[in-house]
């Protein structure tokens, strides 16, 4: 379109009447799949769901939230909150970060851009460090892209390279990670008969380590920091396979939830910590987990923890993580260019927005709907509450997490009048059927169908009209199958959980 045609206005619906408030609730991880015992939404009294589905079946709909349909590289790529909220904001698809990330490999422009440019500068005489989680999962980073990264880094000038590891088990199996970082220890051997000094420097599980998100707990980042920069953990080891066998065996953590550790040779030296004049990468495209870490590696100013240090590195994402803080100022590949999306044209028609969720999923109807911006388009024209998430828990102990004061918000703003659009987030079945406890996941179930009744009511008092839908499924299938959809069991014959996101 060129851009003097180009007007924000939008005209008139042709069937739904103008000036009513509009309910949206994002139903995190809550799919459709065959009913049976693991389908923990079958299972659930979900009365509110259910009268939708029963009451109204000519508006019940299933939509496809995963693979090409929603950006992502092939059918195979189960969906995820950040392709799930970008596309229903934008009410468009966008060819997401993984594709971007995949292309630029294939074509080789990743190492031709400004950001591989400008940390190669610290080939010379200094270590090229790699932060990022190690899975093949997809939703955040992959480890074929990590590997091709190795690669081609250490072909265009890396002589020592240093990776710092976050251990899976969420968006892949609990216990594949061993299998993971076999895989990245060959390449390491590859490069290392080539005489790149290669190893892997440090770890820690996703969710204890590195990767929090939306500022929900600033010690997770602190651990990571601590192992990666400083060169400090708890654990010691001479080899990443050993320290996550025996972390999961000695502390019973598992992969989301293993401590740090660092490498040490045969000295006790830790073998990689982050200096003066090293390079850094963050390989995860995807942004929400990522922000955090990007502010800690990149701001002068910070003041949620002590660094004790402060080294002068170059620091590039993979991807620019938040277009509106542009941050970070480097990255290896630009991110989709997410552009009008629907709370910028509300905003310049008149239609006031209201928006909430809990911390763990705030990000998710604010930032990730906006297109990956933090912020307000017009904060006299929109109102975004954060309800604090409890922190230091995995969510089956809380199952209910906060969807009663999600829904409470939402009802008061949808009676108060003063917003057109009230859309909220309910993160139960999502958070906690990742923690792959089938008998609490049916409690959470319930519980965000309980908030989905509140907001409901809340609609029909006003005369409103409302959108219940999801970005991707998670609960409705708490088990790995094989292809005929049979459970799939472990050696010791119990069923395999299925922590991750669905198709
Ligand atoms: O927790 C997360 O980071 C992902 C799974 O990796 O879940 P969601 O996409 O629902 O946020
Ligand atoms: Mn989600
Ligand atoms: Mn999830």
């Amino acid at each position: 379109m060129d851009s003097s045609e180009f007007s924000w206005k939008l005209k008139d619906h042709p069937k739904l009447p103008k000036g009513k408030t509009v309910g949206l609730i994002v139903l995190d991880g809550w799919g459709e799949a065959n009913p049976d015992q693991y389908n923990c939404i079958h299972v659930a009294q979900t009365p509110a769901m259910d009268s939708l589905k029963q009451g109204a079946p000519d508006r019940w709909r299933l939509v496809r939230a995963h693979g090409k349909a929603v950006g992502l590289p092939t059918e195979d790529d189960m969906g995820n909150s950040e392709v799930g909220h970008n596309a229903l904001g934008a009410g468009r698809i966008y060819v997401q970060g993984a594709k971007l990330v995949d292309l630029a490999l294939a074509s080789g422009k990743i190492f031709e851009g400004e950001g591989f440019k400008y940390i190669k500068e610290s080939f010379k005489t200094g270590t090229l460090h790699l932060i990022g989680l190690l899975s093949d999962g997809g939703v955040h980073s992959r480890i074929d892209q990590l590997l091709l990264l190795l690669k081609g880094a250490s072909e265009h000038g890396a002589k020592r390279i240093r990776v710092h590891i976050l251990t899976d088990g969420r968006d892949v199996l609990d216990g594949s990670s061993i299998g993971f970082v076999e895989t990245l220890e060959e390449e390491l051997a590859h490069l290392h008969e080539k005489g790149v000094d290669a190893q892997v420097a440090s770890g820690g599980g996703r969710m204890y380590v590195t990767m929090d998100r939306y500022e929900n707990d600033w010690d997770v980042v602190k651990r990571g920091w601590y192992a990666q920069v400083l060169g400090e953990a708890p654990y010691k080891f001479k080899n990443a396979i050993e320290a996550v066998k025996k972390l999961r065996e000695e502390t019973n953590a598992n992969d989301q939830y293993l401590p740090p550790f660092v490498i040490v040779d045969e000295n006790g030296k830790h073998v990689g910590p982050i200096e003066d004049g090293d390079a850094v990468v963050t390989f995860n495209f995807r942004a929400d987990r990522m922000v955090m870490i990007a502010k800690v590696l990149e701001y002068e100013d910070f003041d949620k923890f002590d660094r004790v240090r402060f080294p002068k590195i170059r620091y590039a994402g993979m991807l620019q993580y938040d277009g509106e803080l542009k941050l970070p100022s480097h990255y290896l590949v630009s991110p989709p260019d997410i552009e009008r999306t629907s709370g910028e044209y509300l905003v310049h028609n008149g239609v006031r927005t209201f928006a909430c969720s809990e911390t763990v999923k705030f990000g998710h109807v604010t930032f990730f709907w906006n297109g990956n911006r933090s912020g307000y388009f017009n904060p006299e024209m929109e109102e975004y509450v954060e309800i604090p998430s409890d922190s230091g828990i995995t969510f089956n102990v809380k199952p209910k997490m906060k969807a009663l004061e999600i829904a409470e918000k939402a009802r008061d703003a949808i009676l108060s009048g003063k917003f057109h659009q009230v859309r909220v987030n309910l993160p139960n079945s999502d958070m906690v059927g990742h923690t792959g406890d089938i008998e609490v996941t049916i409690v959470a179930c319930k519980a965000a169908d309980d908030g989905v009744k509140m907001i409901l009511e809340a609609i029909e008092q006003v005369g409103g009209i409302y959108v219940v839908t999801a970005d991707h499924g998670n609960a409705e299938d708490m088990v790995k199958r094989d292809k005929s959809g049979k459970p799939l069991l472990d050696k010791n014959g119990n069923i395999q959980i299925l922590t991750s996101h669905t198709l």
